[in-house]
């Protein structure tokens, strides 16, 4: 036990260049203090005593402000900078050395059940703010960029950006270079989307008015 304890705070020193002390470190980091937290809660979870386990957990929320779900399996020397807003899905696995920025959150689709969280690999960055949704695998040595929204398996040794998610690195080679004038934007797909079903409709209607106009004045001629 004193060896994990001793080695989630060398993650820490290793990753923060903000960390000065292990007096600070210990007494400071809600990180730590989440992690400590969830692996006493996993221990009765495992054990089937689910209630004291989310009690825990939420205890734990409540101090750190960041949610890990007893279900989840974390690897060793997980590092949570800053944490406030973390979460941590119940089926989520996180491999060794894996580094976590505040408002992560690895979460589900809503529409699948089972394994519905996302697996992280050993030593990847997820930064501030990326939803990682879904049960898919972010590959090792991978790095999510700050913001993005990812809904499908990332590859190992590649970096994702944006929304959604979009691979712009791979074994340290560039692809797909961003134009970053016309990032993706979801909501003007939409609205241009509609826009054109507005578009087709008129259309139609026109065509039907056509058809009727001409159906009526052939009735006219014909009395
Ligand atoms: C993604 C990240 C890890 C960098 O990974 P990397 O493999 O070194 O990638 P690069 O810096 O080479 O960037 C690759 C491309 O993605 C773009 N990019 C990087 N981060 C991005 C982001 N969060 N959103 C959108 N685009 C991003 C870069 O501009 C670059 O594109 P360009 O060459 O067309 O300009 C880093 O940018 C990041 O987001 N880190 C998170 C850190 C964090 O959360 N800090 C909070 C501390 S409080
Ligand atoms: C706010 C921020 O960039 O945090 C990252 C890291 N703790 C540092 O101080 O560099």
């Amino acid at each position: 036990m004193w060896k994990s304890i001793k080695s989630d705070i060398s993650a820490v020193f290793d990753n923060d260049p903000a960390a000065r002390s292990w007096f600070e470190v210990v007494f400071t980091y809600s990180g730590l203090h989440a992690i400590w937290a969830h692996r006493i809660g996993h221990w009765f979870y495992k054990r089937g005593m689910y209630t004291i386990a989310r009690i825990i957990s939420q205890f734990s929320r409540f101090m750190t402000g960041i949610e890990i779900h007893p279900g989840a399996v974390i690897g060793n020397r997980l590092f949570i900078d800053h944490g406030m807003g973390v979460v941590i899905g119940e089926t989520c696995e996180i491999g060794d050395d894996v580094i976590l920025y505040q408002g992560v959150t690895l979460g589900g689709t809503g529409k699948e059940k089972g394994k519905r969280h996302p697996t992280i690999g050993n030593n990847v960055v997820i930064g501030s703010g990326a939803k990682i949704l879904g049960s898919f695998t972010v590959g090792e040595n991978s790095r999510v960029g700050s913001n993005a929204v990812v809904i499908q398996e990332v590859p190992p040794n590649s970096t994702v950006v944006c929304i959604p998610g979009k691979l712009v690195k791979r074994d340290g080679v560039r692809v797909n270079r961003l134009d970053h004038a016309n990032l993706p934007d979801p909501v003007i797909d939409m609205f241009e989307g509609l826009q054109q079903q507005i578009n087709e409709l008129k259309a139609q209607l026109e065509l039907e008015r056509q058809k009727n106009g001409g159906a009526r004045e052939h009735d006219a001629q014909s009395v």
